[in-house]
């Protein structure tokens, strides 16, 4: 597996402009390990956020500021080469692969190139979040929580070098919400990787114990 970076993620005077209006304004320090939980009402530039970090933001919008990771200037690298964990609402699972081949397609050449191998740690990791014996199947044939969990753990597989979390908890269910929420904050804990939280849901900013940042 990678070695934990430890890098935090430093977001300096950030700002979104859409049509000359200021949508964000926001300067930050998400330290290794720990979470910023970002709120506020629909509209108010979340998801907005996230992509300007991942390197999508739509080119309608202006972005200032600067954004590091460590020594990385952020915003100056391609969204293919800023090893952002993205994780959005919809689980986005490619319909042409299994569910097995939909794990095993994140895990990276460095950590493993043979495919039985790569495969086992695929089955592995599904086993982990109660989909053991999963890998064969259709994507389309699971549950929205099944297939949430799958590009859950897809996104923490891939080496990520921080975590973009777009609600990846609104839809689950109570029980599975707790257990996709430690997988979540143990996994960042354990690779001291920084994470942004979207979310609508304050059971999710106490459950991730950083700082939490209101848009307005
Ligand atoms: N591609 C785009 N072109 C023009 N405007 C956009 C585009 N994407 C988003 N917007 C606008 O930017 C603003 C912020 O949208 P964004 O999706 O970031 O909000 P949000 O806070 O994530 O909302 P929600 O909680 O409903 O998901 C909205 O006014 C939206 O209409």
């Amino acid at each position: 597996m990678k070695p934990n970076h430890a890098e935090a993620l430093v977001l300096e005077k950030v700002a979104i402009r859409l049509d000359g209006r200021t949508l964000i304004d926001i300067s930050a320090r998400v330290a290794p390990g720990n979470v910023l939980t970002v709120m506020g009402p629909s509209g108010s530039g979340k998801s907005t956020l996230l992509h300007a970090l991942a390197g999508s933001l739509a080119p309608v919008f202006d972005l200032f500021g600067s954004v590091r990771l460590g020594d990385v200037d952020v915003l100056s690298l391609p969204a293919e080469t800023r090893r952002m964990g993205l994780l959005f609402q919809d689980p986005l699972l490619f319909p042409h692969l299994s569910v097995c081949g939909n794990v095993m397609i994140a895990i990276p050449r460095d950590v493993s190139k043979a495919r039985g191998e790569r495969q086992h740690l695929a089955e592995d990791a599904l086993t982990a979040i109660g989909l053991e014996g999963y890998g064969p199947r259709d994507p389309a044939t699971l549950s929205g929580g099944q297939a949430a969990r799958v590009a859950l753990q897809r996104t923490l597989l891939s080496g990520p070098r921080a975590l973009l979390l777009d609600e990846p908890f609104s839809k689950l269910d109570a029980a599975l919400r707790q257990d996709m929420r430690a997988l979540v904050f143990d996994h960042a804990r354990a690779r001291n990787l920084p994470v942004i939280l979207v979310t609508h849901d304050p059971a999710d900013a106490e459950a991730a114990g950083g700082e939490v940042f209101t848009l307005t």
